[in-house]
């Protein structure tokens, strides 16, 4: 029996998501340890991997087939547009995609006035304006503190995830439209799903299993 390997988004949404494995009956004890340099971890018995990526390359690995399973967020999945299969919410990290800014910045987007928008997701920005909105923008790429943009100038609004929304609060700014709805997926490669079949439903099927009986 050849090793699967499963891809984890590392940062955020790895610790409930191991933790979710471990419920199931995968446990990894190497990668608890948060001093530990190693990238990939072995579970003998299962004939299982695991490694560690970083959330945008998640999709990459599954895409090529180096993960046949990658755990990642639903922006991810979206931004990064590769071919794979997305088999499963496991309904954590839920958070939603929004455009936000000052409140000024309503009145402009009501209008459909040329405004700039800054995001880490400009491919799910570009999405949401050009194909949902039909309202042409200019999108500006940025790697993080993107609630800065509308607040130094950079641009008229953000289009960035919210959870508790503290963030914007602090910074003087609001939700002033909502994209969609975000949290962690399942992802398989598509050739795994053929190949392995019976391993990945048996995977999917038992964390269905969990995550619905402790729902109730
Ligand atoms: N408040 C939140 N802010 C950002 N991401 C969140 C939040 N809540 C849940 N998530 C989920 O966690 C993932 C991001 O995790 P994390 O913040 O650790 O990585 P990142 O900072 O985006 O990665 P990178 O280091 O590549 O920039 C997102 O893809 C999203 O699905
Ligand atoms: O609604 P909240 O609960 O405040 O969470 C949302 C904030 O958290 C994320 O930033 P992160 O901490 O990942 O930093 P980054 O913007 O530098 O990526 C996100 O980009 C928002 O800024």
């Amino acid at each position: 029996m050849r090793y699967l390997t499963i891809a984890l988004a590392k940062g955020r949404l790895a610790k409930n998501a191991l933790e979710i494995f471990e419920n199931i009956g995968i446990t990894c004890e190497e990668m608890k340890d948060e001093k530990t340099r190693k990238l990939i971890f072995t579970n003998e018995e299962l004939k299982l991997r695991f490694f560690l990526a970083k959330p945008s390359d998640v999709p990459t690995y599954v895409e090529y087939g180096a993960a046949d399973i990658g755990i990642v967020g639903k922006d991810t999945i979206l931004e990064e547009g590769r071919r794979l299969y997305e088999v499963y919410d496991l309904k954590i990290g839920n958070c939603k995609m929004c455009v936000c800014g000052p409140k000024e910045a309503k009145e402009k987007l009501k209008h459909h006035e040329l405004i700039r928008v800054a995001s880490k997701y400009p491919n799910i920005a570009k999405d949401y304006f050009y194909n949902k909105k039909h309202q042409t923008v200019e999108i500006i790429k940025l790697n993080g503190s993107v609630e800065l943009a509308p607040i130094v100038g950079l641009s008229e609004v953000i289009v960035d995830i919210v959870e508790t929304g503290a963030t914007l609060k602090e910074n003087g700014l609001e939700v002033l439209e909502e994209v969609c709805p975000l949290s962690a997926r399942v992802v398989v490669n598509e050739v795994s799903m053929k190949m392995e079949n019976e391993r990945i439903t048996k995977l999917i099927t038992d964390l269905r299993n969990y995550l619905e009986n402790k729902e109730k």
